[in-house]
């Protein structure tokens, strides 16, 4: 047990970046008060466990693979939409287990991703200037001054909406739909349509075999019938986060039980602000994501604040670059992290550093960026012996056209065709596939 108890709100004296301007002080009271009382939606032993994968992912043991909607909506809690999103995971999982040989820890950004930071507080429209969308869980995305007003009730729908999200999300990766023996029947609406699904059906071919030759050898383990899952959100909004903090009965230590695995964004990873300083008093396993101005320093320091007994799986780097300066930026980082013995996982986010404004005014990004941003994080870490320890993408199960590239391509003018998301494009299904079969041959030749 530990001896004192934990200060939990020590970062209130510190600056937040990225807060709502909550209307009604009294009604976030009234609402966190009502967080404090309803039940954890993940347990600290389920934590520890993903601590422990990760651990394995330091070692170079495994790989990780993190990826979701850049924001859901309350809208989206539905089976269809959830089971969509992770038959894309579990297929990019397969392809990497199989083709990647490599074992896949398994995070969605899923459960309670449902707040933004901003470049901007406000946009306008037509000359009026209303609150920036900041994600389900503060505010609508509805251009109108009712919808853009922040509404702590909305913390209390994005409980309920993680609640229902997670529950169908453990419904389908314990309840057979992750059964090895499915990774046909994912495929099944697919595989004529796109290439990306045809060379999926051939590697699930060949999954079958070695299936066949397992079971004639009397070898079938629990493994193949389950998928371990867990989630993962941005803690962005420090009243819901802390609202949901619990002290763990076995060892006396807070965990943040809104998800397995939470992380601080490039734009409040301020290392004497609010956001570092919560994640400093929680035991979850963490992650911080890192832009192409972090300098080695500002790493180092927030290892020593983060992870100051430097416990393997407890804090993970998610690097987000750009293609154009990933082999500039990375190694000098990764060199220094790694001279002074730190243990932390390595992994790629893609998408964020590569985000551009199409003629059509959508927010795009190109998936051969991303597959380049890939193979300079590949590359970087091949080149001074370290492990490239996974991704973290944004990714939808769903055909839409918010990303242009991939091999059934899509171009600038098919944007507007089926753009869907509430804030950042993400890799459509086609797209996501790509990238895992990319990635499998990265690591087998890294
Ligand atoms: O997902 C990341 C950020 O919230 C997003 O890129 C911010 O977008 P903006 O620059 O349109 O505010
Ligand atoms: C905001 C995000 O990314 P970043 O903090 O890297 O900009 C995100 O992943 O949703």
């Amino acid at each position: 047990m530990s001896a004192e108890p934990i200060n939990l709100d020590s970062w209130r004296e510190l600056p937040a970046a990225q807060q709502p301007e909550w209307p009604d002080h009294s009604a976030l009271e009234r609402t966190v008060a009502e967080l404090q009382g309803l039940p954890p939606l993940v347990f600290a032993g389920e934590c520890d466990e993903l601590k422990d994968r990760l651990a394995a992912v330091v070692r170079g043991e495994a790989f990780v693979l993190q990826g979701g909607d850049c924001a859901e909506t309350f809208a989206g809690a539905t089976a269809d939409n959830v089971r969509n999103k992770l038959k894309t995971l579990l297929q990019m999982a397969i392809v990497l287990t199989y083709a990647g040989r490599v074992p896949v820890v398994k995070i969605g950004r899923l459960a309670g991703q449902f707040a933004k930071p901003r470049s901007s507080g406000t946009e306008t429209r037509g000359g009026v200037e209303l609150p920036a969308y900041r994600g389900d869980m503060v505010n609508g995305f509805d251009f109108t001054p009712e919808s853009r007003t922040p509404d702590p009730a909305r913390l209390l729908r994005a409980y309920h909406s993680s609640a229902v999200t997670l529950n169908l999300a453990r419904a389908f990766t314990k309840g057979g739909y992750a059964d090895l023996r499915q990774v046909h029947a994912w495929n099944q609406d697919f595989v004529a349509e796109s290439p990306a699904g045809r060379r999926y059906e051939q590697l699930a071919r060949e999954i079958d075999h070695a299936l066949a030759f397992m079971r004639a050898c009397r070898a079938d383990p629990e493994e193949f019938h389950t998928v371990e899952f867990y989630s993962s959100h941005e803690a962005l909004i420090l009243d819901y986060d802390r609202a949901l903090t619990r002290v763990d009965s076995r060892t006396g230590l807070p965990y943040d039980v809104s998800a397995h695995m939470v992380w601080i964004g490039e734009r409040t990873r301020q290392l004497d602000g609010a956001h570092v300083e919560f994640f400093s008093r929680i035991r979850n396993p963490i992650g911080v994501k890192l832009g192409p101005t972090t300098s080695p320093e500002d790493a180092l320091a927030l290892i020593d604040k983060l992870n100051p007994a430097n416990e393997p799986g407890r804090l993970t780097f998610i690097t987000r670059m750009g293609a154009s300066k990933v082999r500039d930026a990375l190694p000098t980082l990764v060199e220094k992290i790694h001279a002074s013995g730190a243990q932390v996982a390595w992994i790629c986010d893609p998408m964020h550093g590569n985000t551009f404004e199409a003629p059509s005014g959508h927010k795009t990004r190109r998936l051969g960026d991303v597959l380049d941003e890939v193979t300079g994080f590949f590359e970087v870490h091949h080149a001074l012996g370290t492990h490239p320890g996974g991704i973290h993408i944004e990714f939808t199960g769903d055909d839409v056209t918010e990303c242009v590239g991939g091999g059934h391509p899509i171009v600038e003018e098919d944007l507007a065709l089926r753009y869907e998301t509430a804030c950042d494009p993400r890799l459509n299904r086609s797209q996501s596939l790509d990238l895992a079969f990319q990635l499998a041959e990265l690591y087998r030749s890294s």
